[in-house]
């Protein structure tokens, strides 16, 4: 529609009318955030001239504390009002800059005029507080937006459906309260608003779609009923986009109950983080909890063992190919990641039920107070029918009772004597103070009698030296978690028996697994495979430690998962509804080319059919078409894959002779994509190594920074990143390197995913070079899709 068109008058009144409520709503709420802020700092200066402070005795002390809690108490509920409005007049700025982006006028059944709903970040309701000018695109009216084209529509509410006619279906894009475009939506058109929005450069940071949602998106957005949604969803097909935006309807259709912390989502590494941390502060919402698996592995494993990470791991896989122990590690690594791997350590559990759980000798001043094979008698003598994490307990009581016996004993053993002589003056009075607190018929005097001042400083150095004793029977490590979990590779009659417990074979390889396990685990290293069966015998031995008040975890880039890590986080969050966001396409990590049913696959067998949903998305929205039509090639099913009809070059493929030759190209295309305007570029390499040499190779003649798995910015500028860092993220324009089949390009069947996964992080443009000639997925019928940029290799060879 044009500027000229009267319908276009009509709506920018409107949104003049629109942006002059938002104005004065914007003004009153400034005065009282600054009123409130006004009032903090007031707080803040003079906290302590309205608080009494007298420590002089008991009574006194209660009385300051608890002067100084309320205190405490309205300062924290002035700052919790003054960051609520704060954030109000955040949402309220940007929508004076743009109050809403579509419109649909419903018909419904039965009525003789069309409602008319304007859609936005927010609602806003009129001066007299009656009619919504803005609807809250999560308002349950807007759903009629996303689902439907003009035409019979109907819509969902709590108090049954609601069938009409959509009449209208009208988008906009508003700038600074000024329409830039305003599109109407027919059957057949295709989405124009879309068009330009995926048509700009990136901003770094990745963008709400909230205007543009599609449908099946928008299915993902706002299920409320499976505990498990898996999407399964094309390179750039916008499942982290989705999963986003389900967190912003979440907050929104459960506020009062459902808080920001109660939501977490598992990104695949902390530069990921940076990336989607501003969509949804963009929203008005605040940012959930966000981590990586490998966070949470380093805070439980992290102190006791030297614990390897993913990339440590991904790396070893792609490069250590000619080191001894490769295969057998490489087989325990696809093995571990199986459902057949659950099952056997929960065979393995259920035999350690009867017997073979490895215990540690408690010891009391360098003696051992009970035998590790003392407890293994006791935990084994308790009813078999109780849990094992209950026995635990049980035996941990028994234990405390055993210590507190030797305690006793210990009074009037010659090591407290000479102990007591040896207090110092601040023990001492420390020891004064503890017994009084302790014996209630302590009386100051108490200390004037010599036998009984030595009597009670005795009784103080016991319980000190006890007390370390007893807070790790507390925490059950008397329990050898480590020597246990060995003995499944070390014992293969154990190994057997846990096999036949689960009802399965052990794998062809297993013997080299259980090598390569052992050696590791014995001078405690965790390999990235072990950690998580390791940490789930843990939790079931002792008990797990669950999560109960996380309502909602996300996981994105699931398909890099375990089996195991999924069946880990189920019991981890018990009260959680998950959802899984995968592609099948980009399982990158050392497990995924297993034949067998690994975690993503297998996450579906862990809930019922009917509590699960699975969702596929194939339109794929990031590339151009050259791109997406480029890279469909690259896969088995990729036919599948429907690009969004947006215009572009074909990528292009450069080989060069030699890595000066490549490099140079490389320098050269750099300076023109930039030149161009492009914010993001990124040179993709296999390998962290590989990203190493190239950034030094580069970095004189270009400005550029290279990424690390510690890097936990996502910027605009030139980037070398190495190929699994750049999961998840795009760049306007992306460079390979190296696209040929040798060993440090992409030449193997098992390279395949990871091919894939790099040339899908291109937006607008994919130059791929390559070093001496092609890589096999880059010969036959693709190569129509690419154009050979022959000209470059020509110049760069005869010069
Ligand atoms: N409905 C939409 N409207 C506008 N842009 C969209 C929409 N859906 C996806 N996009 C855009 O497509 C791009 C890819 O989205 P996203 O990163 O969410 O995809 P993904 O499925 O997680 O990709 P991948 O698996 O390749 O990492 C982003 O730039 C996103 O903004």
């Amino acid at each position: 529609m044009s500027e000229r068109e009267p319908e276009w008058l009509v709506e920018q009144q409107r949104v003049d009318e629109v942006v002059e409520q938002v104005e004065r709503r914007i003004e009153a709420l400034e005065l009282e955030t600054s009123d409130a802020h006004s009032e903090m700092v007031d707080i803040r200066k003079n906290f302590w001239d309205d608080v009494t402070v007298n420590f002089e005795d008991s009574a006194e002390m209660a009385e300051t504390f608890a002067s100084l809690k309320q205190q405490a108490e309205i300062l924290s509920e002035r700052e919790r009002t003054h960051r609520h409005a704060a954030r109000q007049l955040r949402t309220l700025r940007k929508l004076r800059s743009s109050p809403y982006f579509g419109r649909i006028d419903f018909l419904e059944n039965g009525e003789t005029a069309a409602d008319q709903v304007y859609l936005g970040i927010a609602s806003l309701r009129d001066k007299a507080d009656e009619n919504y000018l803005i609807y809250d695109w999560r308002a349950p009216i807007a759903s009629l937006y996303y689902d439907y084209p003009p035409g019979p529509a109907e819509l969902q509410t709590p108090s049954g459906r609601i069938e009409g006619e959509l009449r209208l279906k009208r988008q906009f894009v508003i700038r600074e309260g000024e329409i830039v475009s305003l599109f109407d939506t027919g059957v057949t058109i295709g989405d124009k608003l879309l068009q330009e929005v995926l048509g700009r450069h990136s901003d770094a940071q990745m963008r709400s779609i909230v205007g543009t949602i599609q449908r099946e998106q928008n299915r993902i957005i706002r299920n409320e009923r499976s505990r498990l949604l898996l999407v399964q969803g094309a390179a750039g097909s916008g499942k982290t986009s989705a999963a986003l935006q389900r967190v912003a309807y979440l907050l929104y259709r459960f506020r009062g109950t459902l808080s920001a912390d109660q939501i977490v989502l598992f990104s695949p590494n902390p530069m990921f983080n940076s990336y989607v941390s501003t969509v949804l502060p963009e929203l008005g919402e605040e940012n959930m909890q966000q981590t990586t698996f490998q966070d949470y592995l380093a805070a439980r494993l992290g102190h006791s063992f030297k614990l390897e990470n993913p990339y440590a791991q991904l790396e070893y896989a792609l490069r250590a190919e000619l080191e001894p122990g490769y295969e057998s590690r490489m087989s325990g690594i696809r093995y571990k990641a199986t459902m057949g791997f659950v099952r056997l350590i929960d065979g393995y559990l259920g035999v350690l039920g009867g017997e073979g759980i490895v215990f540690r000798d408690v010891r009391f001043r360098e003696e051992v107070l009970v035998a590790g094979e003392a407890i293994g008698a006791y935990f084994y003598g308790l009813d078999r029918t109780i849990a094992v994490p209950n026995r635990m307990r049980l035996t941990a009581e028994w234990l405390l009772g055993q210590l507190k016996e030797r305690q006793k004993a210990a009074l009037k053993e010659d090591w407290v004597d000479a102990a007591v002589d040896l207090l110092d003056k601040e023990t001492y009075l420390k020891a004064y103070q503890t017994i009084r607190r302790q014996n209630r018929k302590f009386k100051d005097e108490s200390f004037d009698d010599y036998d009984r001042e030595r009597e009670l400083l005795g009784q103080y150095v016991v319980m000190e030296a006890v007390k370390p004793v007893r807070a790790r029977i507390k925490r059950l490590t008397f329990v050898d978690v480590r020597s246990t979990f060995l003995k499944l590779f070390l014992d293969s009659d154990m190994a057997a028996r846990a096999a036949s417990q689960a009802g399965i074979e052990l794998p062809e390889h297993w013997e080299a697994i259980c090598k390569d396990t052992i050696d590791r685990l014995l001078v405690k290293r965790m390999a990235y495979e072990d950690a998580t069966p390791f940490l789930y015998v843990v939790e079931r031995l002792r008990g797990f430690q669950t999560n109960t008040s996380v309502r909602h975890v996300l996981i994105d880039e699931a398909q890099d998962y375990t089996a195991f890590q999924f069946a880990y986080l189920q019991r981890l969050f018990p009260f959680s509804r998950i959802t899984a966001l995968g592609d099948l396409n980009q399982s990158i990590q050392a497990h995924a080319d297993t034949g067998e049913s690994t975690g993503f696959t297998a996450l579906a067998s862990l809930y019922a059919a009917e509590e699960t949903e699975t969702i596929v998305l194939k339109q794929s929205y990031r590339s151009t078409r050259p791109i997406v039509e480029f890279t469909s090639m690259l896969i088995p099913g990729g036919s599948e894959i429907e690009p969004f009809n947006r215009d572009g070059d074909k990528p292009t493929l450069t080989v060069a002779a030699d890595a000066d030759a490549l490099e140079g190209m490389i320098g050269e295309r750099l300076r023109q994509l930039a030149s161009q305007g492009n914010r993001t570029i990124a040179v993709i390499c296999k390998t962290a190594s590989q990203s190493r040499a190239v950034y030094e190779a580069l970095r004189d003649g270009v400005p550029l920074r290279l990424v690390e798995s510690e890097t936990s910015t996502f910027e605009p500028g030139v980037v070398v990143i190495p190929s699994y860092l750049a999961k998840g993220v795009e760049f306007d324009a992306v460079l390979v390197y190296d696209a040929s089949g040798s060993p440090s390009g992409y030449g193997k069947e098992t390279d395949r995913r990871l091919f894939y996964t790099v040339c899908t992080r291109a937006m607008h443009e994919l130059h791929l070079f390559a070093l001496g000639s092609a890589g096999p997925f880059l010969k036959g019928p693709v190569e129509a899709y690419f154009e050979q940029a022959q000209q470059a290799a020509d110049m760069q060879t005869n010069s």
